[in-house]
């Protein structure tokens, strides 16, 4: 494909200089360049496409960066890179020390706020608008949000506030018909019959709000949306522009599956084809052993329901949701109410199975606390994409969750080391526990094949002793101890390993042995260094121990913020890999 106008693009100001009949042309080097890209290096991919010539349209009429756009998620936001001084670096997009797959305010002025998580644009839009009211600056404040991400409680907060605030906002809605998955809820269908009250007499939802409501529109269609953002910049007050667009629109496949091609990884550019992989003999993914697990246990036990607000196929939620329709329920974008739906779900003796990525369950960390654990309500969390997820980056590690629900009394922390510890640990979860748990784990595949082995009940609160040496213990949580586990077996090392399984509650008696009978304890998790299962086992070794007490050395997460790339790297750079581990014993 010919980039021979979008090479001649650096900055909005050089697209600005193009006649409006070339804007055509660009959008179809723009789309082949974000296909070509993807194709090779993998990311999201369909919301991008969709929004190709809105991206245009957008830098075309207003004048960024002194005019605002803020991108809700960000994964649409190829585009915008590309126009916007990164095309000649977008072969590095999401790679380690490359650019990131999300607007992010250090990386350009264009990118106005940080996002990755959804729902957030028109609040902070809304608070720029609000900044140049208060500073007398002109800026046009624009927020382009999702249909699914509209739909997020947060959304609403910010489209309530904004209706009452006369901020000069143009909020425009990107109505694709489809989160990652099919879209849900009613929103949903009240979108797809909206008109404007201009049309109909009565005012829709967003006039009732105080928008003024103009839609919908082709988002596809260039010279019309053009027109509209050119109306639209002579206009303030708080507005909102619905677009209709095709998510994946212009690849073939990816408008057909729009599913698979969100972020399909590797395709082939030519005919969009994604290559077919035997994957039959390698060891299943974690998520996909929590979707089998959790239709066998449900046709064992019909109290069980499952949750996931807006990731089925992501969690393999979808696995249940097949098996069983009516008791598995995506509530779109929606964390909290998720976990207080859980909660109240438990309250009647349902046993609720709520699948959370970790990153997103910081949304609902007050539920957690005073909907779930305050009434130690027995729900089961799942959590998935926990510790480092790799190119998503920053927004997306699931960092922080051991740190951040260790600290709240009556709840269950568990991290399997395996897929098999995974089955187990769901399996005792159902059988009827006292208080909520919380188990997590990784983003991709474990290391056993055979994992459809029979269920097990684990001892609440007990680690596995998996090797016994002298000098020196490794206690390791989830399923970072598998590398553990390997570097003792290939380097025949003598040493103690106990995969901890529970950060609460913690095995004191295992925890108190290890520090009286070693002269150096190492403690190893994929979760930030503060507030861990080593600020757990250093707190134990000052308040319990017998003393002389060994050396304690606390391999985490350091107290930054990690960037994207793949998560072997970033593990090496965060220090918790097999080379930093190694080095660590063999220093000892
Ligand atoms: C708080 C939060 N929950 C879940 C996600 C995962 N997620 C990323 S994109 C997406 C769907 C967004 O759909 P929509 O807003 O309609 O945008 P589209 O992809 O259709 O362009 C979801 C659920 C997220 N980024 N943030
Ligand atoms: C943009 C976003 O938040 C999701 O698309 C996320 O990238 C999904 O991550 P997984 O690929 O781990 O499901
Ligand atoms: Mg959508």
């Amino acid at each position: 494909m010919s980039h021979d106008l979008l090479s001649q693009i650096d900055l909005p100001a050089d697209l600005r200089r193009f006649r409006e009949s070339e804007l055509l042309q660009i959008a179809q080097e723009l789309r082949g360049f974000i296909i070509d890209a993807v194709a090779a290096k993998e990311g999201h991919l369909g919301a991008s496409l969709g929004v190709v010539e809105l991206t245009i349209a957008l830098h075309y009429v207003f004048d960024t960066p002194n005019d605002l756009l803020v991108w809700d998620v960000g994964h649409q936001a190829y585009g915008h890179k590309i126009l916007t001084g990164r095309r000649d670096v977008f072969d590095t997009n999401r790679e380690l020390n490359g650019i990131s797959g999300f607007p992010k305010r250090a990386e350009s002025e264009y990118d106005t706020f940080g996002v990755g998580h959804s729902s957030t644009a028109i609040s902070a839009a809304l608070g720029m608008a609000m900044a140049s009211q208060l500073k007398g600056e002109k800026h046009k404040h624009i927020a382009i949000v999702g249909d699914a991400s509209i739909a997020s409680g947060m959304a609403f907060e910010a489209l309530n506030h904004a209706g009452v605030s006369g901020a000069d906002l143009l909020v425009i809605l990107n109505d694709n018909a489809i989160g990652i998955d099919p879209a849900v809820g009613a929103l949903k269908d009240y979108l797809t019959k909206t008109k404007s009250g201009k049309e109909t007499g009565r005012d829709n939802i967003f006039e009732s709000l105080n928008f003024d409501y103009s839609g919908p529109i082709d988002g596809h269609d260039l010279p019309k949306l053009i027109a509209e953002f050119q109306r639209q910049s002579g206009l303030s007050g708080p507005r909102l522009l619905h677009v209709r667009t095709v998510k994946g629109k212009g690849l073939k496949q990816a408008e057909q599956d729009q599913v698979r091609y969100h972020a399909p990884g590797k395709f082939d550019k030519i005919t969009g084809d994604i290559p077919a992989k035997d994957e039959s003999q390698l060891p299943p993914k974690f998520q996909d052993v929590f979707g089998h697990t959790l239709v066998e246990l449900s046709q064992q036990n019909e109290k069980i329901v499952g949750i996931t607000p807006a990731m089925p196929t992501g969690s393999s939620m979808k696995i249940m949701m097949d098996a069983f329709p009516k008791r598995a329920f995506d509530v779109g974008i929606a964390e909290q109410h998720a976990v207080t739906l859980a909660a109240g779900m438990a309250t009647q003796g349902v046993v609720p199975f709520c699948n959370i990525y970790s990153t997103f369950l910081q949304r609902a960390y007050d539920q957690v606390i005073h909907d779930v654990a305050l009434q130690k309500l027995p729900v089961i969390f799942c959590l998935d994409r926990a510790g480092l997820v790799g190119q998503d980056g920053a927004t997306h590690h699931g960092a922080f969750d051991l740190a951040y629900l260790n600290c709240i009394p009556d709840l269950i922390i568990a991290a399997p080391m395996d897929v098999v510890e995974l089955r187990h640990m769901m399996y005792t979860s159902q059988l009827g526990l006292p208080l909520p748990i919380a188990i997590r784990y990784p983003r991709g595949r474990g290391h056993i094949v055979q994992w459809q082995l029979p269920f097990e009940k684990i001892e609440l609160g007990t680690s596995r002793l998996l090797s016994q040496g002298n000098r020196i213990a490794v206690l390791s949580i989830g399923s970072i101890g598998l590398m553990v586990q390997e570097l003792i077996q290939q380097e025949q090392l003598d040493i103690t390993h106990i995969d901890m399984r529970f950060l609460k509650p913690v095995d004191e008696t295992q925890v108190l042995r290890v520090l009286e009978n070693h002269d150096h304890v190492i403690t190893i998790e994929d979760g930030t260094i503060l507030g861990g299962l080593g600020s757990m086992v250093g707190n134990l070794a000052f308040a319990k121990a017998n003393k002389p007490l060994p050396q304690l050395h606390v391999l985490g997460i350091p107290d930054s913020f990690i960037e994207h790339g793949p998560t072997a790297d970033l593990h090496q750079l965060a220090g918790i890999d097999r080379g930093a581990l190694l080095q660590l014993i063999q220093s000892l």
